[in-house]
């Protein structure tokens, strides 16, 4: 039997992942979906941290639009996403599979405080760590997130689940003739202004040396596909 190309992985589930076809929030069958194929993996052995986002529920810069103090806005956002957070580790629970949610914001009643080394010792001991609040500090977003924390748990890639099936030449979601690229750098990306994760996240991977592979998690069986290395979404590397 082949066995899975990484031993650790961050994987980034967007907000919106969580929502399905709905219009906002949850969908409670999208969960179970998406928890049922992270716990397969799992299962293979592989150590996964997962940052999850807030858009779903609140985006900071919306509500800046629309006259909110920024710095505010993002900590709203940062709420959402421990929201989110608690969701899905209630869905693993449901699976019989262990997951802890740690957070950048102290809100200690609620869930554990995000320490480093206590996220480690989560992964070894074979549970699933989900980072909430993301950075902790407004202005950033949760793809910095997670590019921070697969940093700091010495993940050896970043996949992040999206509505989109790789990293396009243009938004495919605007673009109708828009090509998916199989594999594309960083200075690539970053020098096209590829939208599809902000310059932050990708400046930090590409100083780190820490690839990406972006694919949809609307595809069925895809994470298991990138996590057994085979030919799924779109790697960027260095
Ligand atoms: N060059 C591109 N390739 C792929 N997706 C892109 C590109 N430019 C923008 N996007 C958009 O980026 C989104 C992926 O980012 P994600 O963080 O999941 O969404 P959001 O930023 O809306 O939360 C896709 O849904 C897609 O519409
Ligand atoms: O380090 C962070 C991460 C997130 N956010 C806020 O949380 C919101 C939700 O996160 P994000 O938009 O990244 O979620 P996603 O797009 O993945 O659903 C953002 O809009 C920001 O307002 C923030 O301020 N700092």
């Amino acid at each position: 039997m082949s066995t899975p190309a990484y031993r650790r992985i961050l994987l980034k589930l967007s907000g919106e992942a969580l929502m399905g076809d709905d219009p906002y929030g949850i969908n409670e069958k999208v969960v179970e979906r998406i928890v049922g194929e992270i716990a397969e993996v799992s299962g293979l052995g592989v150590q996964i941290g997962i940052v999850i986002g807030g858009g779903n529920i609140f985006r900071g810069i919306q509500g800046a639009a629309s006259g909110m103090d920024r710095a505010t806005a993002d900590y709203i956002g940062m709420l959402a996403t421990v929201m989110n957070a608690m969701a899905l580790s209630d869905a693993f629970r449901r699976h019989e599979v262990e997951s802890r949610v740690l957070s950048a914001l102290r809100i200690e009643q609620v869930v554990e405080p995000y320490i480093r080394a206590r996220a480690i010792r989560h992964l070894e001991e074979g549970r699933i760590v989900i980072f909430a609040a993301g950075t902790g500090n407004p202005f950033f977003t949760t793809d910095t997130a997670a590019a921070l924390r697969g940093a700091e748990i010495g993940a050896q890639i970043v996949l992040k689940a999206t509505k989109v099936d790789g990293v396009y030449t243009a938004d495919p979601q605007k673009d109708p003739t828009a090509k998916r690229y199989h594999r594309i750098s960083f200075d690539e990306a970053i020098g096209r202004n590829l939208a599809v994760m902000d310059a932050t996240a990708f400046a930090l991977c590409r100083d780190i040396k820490l690839p990406i592979n972006v694919f949809s998690i609307f595809k069925p069986g895809a994470l298991r596909r990138v996590v057994m290395g085979e030919d799924e979404g779109t790697l960027v590397h260095s």
